[in-house]
């Protein structure tokens, strides 16, 4: 199947990267079809205006409902469909994680809504679900511009898991927060010279002794994570 990976932005031109890379291989194999779309073409005034200031008062401006509106009835329509996914990137969203990634990696079409200024009036969302699937995501704790880098790396973790996608799946399988594994964080990993700038790979991983190789891969997991992550070892 084909995911459709829709965007909608006021900076349209930060979805240009995604034709490079592994996923411009996805696009070019027909994994995945793009497209970005600039908010602005759904306004009608001379000055293409997406913002206004917030109802009530504060700080910074709010993005006016009726573009979004507007860009919805023409990008997705204006029949319900439970079956397209709309992503709103938000910090007061739900963390994303990579059991989110997995789901969304089998859904066939997803609409990417990148806010910018302080956020995007609330009806849109409340609208959106009504007809969509809706999510609000969160890449976690820290405060980016808009969401543009949200997508994309929610792009990037939903994308390579798509059958198909990625050369090797079985790399997949091993990877930190794959389903089934053990929420531990990866083994330090080395690869040749075995001698570099007087520092060697560890002798275990030069011994051919896979059982002593995966126990000393395991041990070090286990170290990092509780050193770095004790959230995830409860
Ligand atoms: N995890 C995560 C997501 C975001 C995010 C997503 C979309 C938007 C749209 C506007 N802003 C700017 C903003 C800063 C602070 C408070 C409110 C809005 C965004 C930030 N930041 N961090």
């Amino acid at each position: 199947m084909t995911m459709r990976l829709d965007y909608l932005s006021i900076f349209p031109g930060y979805f240009d990267v995604l034709d490079i890379s592994l996923l411009g291989k996805a696009v070019d194999n027909g994994l995945v079809e793009v497209h970005a779309h600039d908010l602005r073409d759904w306004t009608h005034d001379r000055h293409r205006t997406v913002d206004d200031t917030p109802c009530g008062g504060g700080a910074g401006m709010v993005m006016k409902p009726d573009p979004w509106g507007e860009a919805f009835d023409g990008i997705i329509g204006i029949e319900p469909d439970p079956s397209v996914h709309v992503i709103f990137p938000t910090p007061s969203g739900i963390p994303f994680t990579q059991s989110a990634a997995q789901e969304l990696s089998t859904v066939e079409r997803v609409v990417f809504c990148c806010g910018r200024y302080e956020g995007i009036d609330h009806r849109v969302i409340d609208y959106a679900r009504t007809m969509w699937t809706v999510h609000e995501l969160s890449l976690g704790d820290y405060v980016l511009n808009g969401g543009e880098v949200a997508a994309l790396a929610i792009t990037e973790a939903v994308v390579r898991l798509i059958p198909g996608f990625m050369g090797n799946p079985e790399s997949l399988a091993e990877e930190s927060f794959s389903p089934g594994q053990e929420r531990l964080l990866e083994y330090p990993l080395f690869t040749r010279p075995v001698s570099w700038r007087g520092m060697d790979v560890p002798e275990v991983l030069m011994s051919g002794h896979h059982g002593r190789i995966a126990e000393w891969r395991r041990e070090e997991s286990l170290l990092l994570t509780r050193d770095r992550r004790p959230d995830l070892t409860d």
